[in-house]
């Protein structure tokens, strides 16, 4: 593995996810935002929305299909996709910063060619219009940071020839810290409904105060980690890996002082 020797001069930044959970929860996502504004130095907030595009799509009358967290996305699925992630839930969110004295700028991997990524290859499965990132345009993110105007992606990719994609929330975040981390000293914040990984699915409290890939590779085979949890480690495991100084996981109060958490540790 490659040895990465963390730079103490470089500044420090934020990159922070919370999942579709918190943002349907207005009194959550409230309060997530006022300690995301508290927040000092440069950041970044990347958000999912994953339950609002299937409400949105039931209405229309689009059935959603899911296969291991991860959603099967037609071309209607995209539509729906486009219009709740990177209209309704980002621009509320934007909505909402500003209101709070934050300045804020609402994107996806299309806007500033931010998010380049490439359609997932039908193998067992054809997930329709999703992408897996190719690289991230951390110069342009940057120029967002030095203007002090927080940037808030949406979990949409675009690829080279102009497609835009479904694109994990997770994936859009760790793919991002990983790009600013030869920029910034970067931390990585995943925010979600539980206080961290749990020992115990059914009790809130047995929260994993740090987990190594070691542990985690038990916990998998134990089944104890399902569902959601998989591809969000996977991708909290892949940050620490490549760079990125630390990566914690909690619920919407995880930016304010004394949360529960988990830490990831190599
Ligand atoms: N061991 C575990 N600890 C905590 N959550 C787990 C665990 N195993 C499975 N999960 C599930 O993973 C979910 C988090 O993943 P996900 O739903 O993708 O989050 P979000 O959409 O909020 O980012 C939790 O709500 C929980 O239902
Ligand atoms: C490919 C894929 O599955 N994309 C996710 C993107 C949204 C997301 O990650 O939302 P949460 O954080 O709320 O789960 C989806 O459409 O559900």
């Amino acid at each position: 593995m490659l040895e990465i020797v963390h730079n103490p001069k470089m500044e420090a930044l934020k990159v922070i996810k919370i999942g579709g959970k918190i943002i349907e929860n207005n009194a959550l996502l409230t309060s997530f935002l006022e300690d995301f504004v508290k927040l000092q130095g440069p950041k970044i907030l990347v958000h999912g929305g994953g339950n609002k595009a299937t409400e949105i799509a039931g209405k229309l009358g689009y059935e959603t299909k899911m296969v291991d967290g991860r959603r099967i996305t037609d071309k209607d699925s995209m539509e729906v996709i486009t219009m709740v992630y990177g209209g309704l839930l980002n621009k509320s969110i934007i909505a909402k910063l500003q209101v709070k004295g934050q300045n804020a700028i609402g994107l996806c991997g299309a806007d500033g060619k931010a998010i380049i990524s490439k359609r997932r290859e039908v193998k067992e499965i054809d997930y329709g219009f999703v992408g897996d990132i190719e690289r991230v345009n951390s110069g342009f993110i940057n120029s967002l940071l030095k203007q002090n105007i927080v940037p808030v992606f949406s979990a949409i990719s675009c690829t080279e020839e102009g497609v835009l994609l479904n694109t994990n929330g997770d994936s859009v975040a760790s793919e991002i810290a990983i790009a600013m981390s030869k920029i910034y000293e970067t931390q990585l914040y995943y925010c979600s409904e539980k206080k961290g990984v749990l020992k115990n699915i059914e009790d809130d409290q047995s929260v994993i105060a740090e987990l190594n890939s070691d542990n985690y590779k038990e916990l998998v085979n134990s089944k104890v980690i399902t569902d959601g949890m998989l591809p969000k480690l996977h991708n909290c495991f892949q940050a620490i890996d490549r760079g990125v100084l630390s990566v914690f996981l909690g619920d919407a109060g995880l930016l304010g002082s004394n949360s529960i958490h988990t830490k990831i540790v190599e």
